[in-house]
């Protein structure tokens, strides 16, 4: 059954249809045990928690412009600063009609069902809520995850795991061994991951609560400070040199149309699009007017009719990005079988919790990932093509949001792709230029010019640190463990569209970008404070910590690959050939 839908008042500034409240006011000052929130977690409820209130998300999953995936990597945590992160202070406001009650005690994390978190019943619990079992939307999480790791060669998984129905640990290792990895490749894997998780907790602050909740106050101060300094209020002035810039590029790119220099047209426009990307980026954050609805429009008009993508897609994989950054097992700006595999868990067949299915490490992949620090730039110069696949694969199936606010983004962003093949592809490319060799050196020059901006999006993360740390570790600390910035004049601040400060941007995304680089003298004294490597690397050093990153994964898979030539050869001779 839907919940029923009501206006809210509160929200006028969006008009926002949501469903109706769920639990009446007296009942959401009820004080919840972790324990009986575990039981209700077990029985399927979308629980998390905001400011000590315990939300019950049930009623809104449908609804959500933020999706499913990014509500389920907050099950059973203190999702406070990701909440703050990327939500509008009046939507934040609106959480608490979702309230149920508030928790009793300090909050201790559990590991989400989606990550392979187990939950234990809580019998009056079970009794309780046995008759909102109907509700659409209360599929069990644990059972999902159960059946998670089932799918996953299940009785592996739990025996690696301990076999315990209670534990906090986290799915990591549950990956190696869905697939036909053998014995000796997981214990060369797992080492491998041992010792990179080793070099986190020597370099990183301690797990323990007191460490972490210093840090998430110190951090929770520095985003009043920002606030109080001005720096989430846009910078409309710059958008209109941003235009003015955009303009040119468009009209260098005809007039070299039409005078008949076709590549270095197609170069501008190039240009033009990798420009335009950057304020697709600041859209999708909401970080222009902050308002979901003029953002999200202003940045499917940059995506679709004019660069033939869909910004759906696009924030669909990058809100979860911004949850679980950099994580093998759930970040999907981090899964690049069979091209790419950017951590050694890559080589021991990964279970995708975004993709919902095995990422096998195969023959494909086998050939490829040995030579991929030599394919990095070549591959990337390949990327839009990519795009526009991934666009209309989500376009095609629906995958955004059928409900609420965002309902309708899909058929906008499909009219506007259309357009998009009109002006481009048959008044540009076939009309404008005669020769089938010339349309193909334009198209090509336009896309492959934009492989210096694919570089800047893979940059801050590919050489970064891929551990999980578990529930414990605070956002602000995961986040500045996962992402790096890169160092550049402020003259060449155009260049890289404010990708350069992703490190800042992933702890505050609703910052506008023209006012990042004054908000990172503020983060560099934070992370000092707090004793926060703040990892900051110039252009070059940057991609040659990439590359150094997928020349040591190569590495490890030839190791790999060893390994199990060595284990092909000992079961042959044990079969006796
Ligand atoms: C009952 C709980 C929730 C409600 C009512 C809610 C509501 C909303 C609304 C109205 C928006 C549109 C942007 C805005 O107005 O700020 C939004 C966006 C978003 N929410 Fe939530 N949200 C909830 C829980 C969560 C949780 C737990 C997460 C995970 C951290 C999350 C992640 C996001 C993300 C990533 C967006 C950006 C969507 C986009 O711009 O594409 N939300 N949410």
């Amino acid at each position: 059954m839907h919940p029923e839908i009501t206006r809210t008042p509160s929200c006028s500034r969006q008009s926002t249809m949501i469903p109706k409240e769920i639990s009446p006011p007296r009942e959401r000052e009820a004080v919840l045990s972790s324990r009986k929130i575990e039981g209700l977690i077990a029985n399927g409820k979308y629980i998390f928690i905001l400011d000590n209130k315990v939300i019950k998300a049930d009623a809104w999953l449908n609804y959500h412009p933020g999706g499913l995936k990014a509500i389920q990597h907050m099950i059973g945590k203190d999702a406070t600063d990701e909440v703050t992160a990327l939500h509008s202070a009046e939507t934040r406001l609106r959480m608490t009609q979702y309230q149920i009650g508030t928790i009793e005690g300090r909050w201790k994390n559990f590991v989400p069902p989606i990550q392979g978190g187990t939950f234990r019943k809580y019998p009056a619990v079970v009794q309780e809520d046995s008759d909102e079992s109907e509700d659409e939307s209360a599929d069990s999480d644990s059972t999902r995850a159960t059946s998670l790791i089932s799918d996953a060669n299940g009785e592996e998984v739990r025996k690696r795991r301990g076999g315990s129905d209670t534990d906090r640990t986290s799915i990591t290792s549950m990956s190696s061994a869905a697939g036909s990895a053998a014995p000796d490749d997981l214990t060369f894997l797992d080492s491998q991951t041992k010792q990179e998780m080793e070099l986190d907790l020597e370099k990183y602050p301690a797990l323990d609560s007191e460490v972490q909740e210093g840090i998430v106050q110190k951090y929770r101060l520095l985003n009043q400070r920002i606030r109080a300094e001005g720096l989430y209020d846009c910078n409309y002035t710059a958008y209109v040199w941003e235009a003015a810039r955009w303009v040119s590029l468009f009209l260098t790119m005809l007039f070299f149309l039409r005078i008949g220099w076709y590549c270095t047209s197609g170069a501008f426009l190039g240009m033009f699009w990798s420009q335009l990307v950057f304020a697709a980026h600041d859209a999708g954050h909401v970080a222009i007017t902050h308002n979901f609805t003029i953002d999200t429009l202003i940045g499917m008009i940059i995506a679709a009719p004019i660069g033939g993508l869909s910004l759906g897609w696009w924030k669909r994989t990058h809100n979860v990005h911004h949850i679980v950054t950099n994580s093998p097992e759930h970040d999907p700006d981090n899964q690049h079988l069979p091209v790419f595999a950017v951590n050694h868990r890559f080589l021991g067949n990964i279970w995708s919790t975004y993709h919902e299915r095995l990422l096998p490490y195969e023959a494909v992949a086998k050939f490829l990932v040995p030579f991929q620090a030599y394919m990095y730039y070549p591959v990337l110069t390949l990327g839009r093509f990519n795009l526009y696949v991934q666009s209309w694969t989500f376009l095609l199936q629906g995958q955004g949001p059928r409900k609420g606010l965002a309902w309708w983004h899909r058929y906008f962003e499909i009219a506007g792709n259309l357009i998009f093949w009109y002006w481009f592809g048959y008044l540009v490319v076939y009309k404008s230029i005669p020769k089938p060799s010339a349309r193909f050196g334009f198209v090509m020059v336009s896309h492959m010019i934009n492989m210096p901006l694919h570089v800047q999006l893979t940059l801050s993360h590919f050489a970064m640190s891929t551990t999980d740390l578990g529930p414990d570790e605070s956002f602000p600390q995961k986040m500045l463990r996962t992402t790096m910035d890169v160092d550049c004049p402020q003259w060449l601040d155009f260049f890289h569209g404010g990708l350069q400060f992703q490190a800042i941007h992933h702890l505050f995304p609703r910052i506008p970008r023209h006012n990042l680089r004054r908000t990172q003298s503020l983060v560099q004294e934070f992370c000092e404070d707090v004793k926060i490597p703040y990892a900051l690397y110039g252009f070059v050093d940057g991609n040659r910590e990439v590359i150094g990153k997928l020349g040591e994964v190569s590495r490890q898979a030839a190791i790999l690959a060893k390994c199990q030539k060595t284990v092909a050869e000992r079961a042959d001779i044990f079969h006796g050939h």
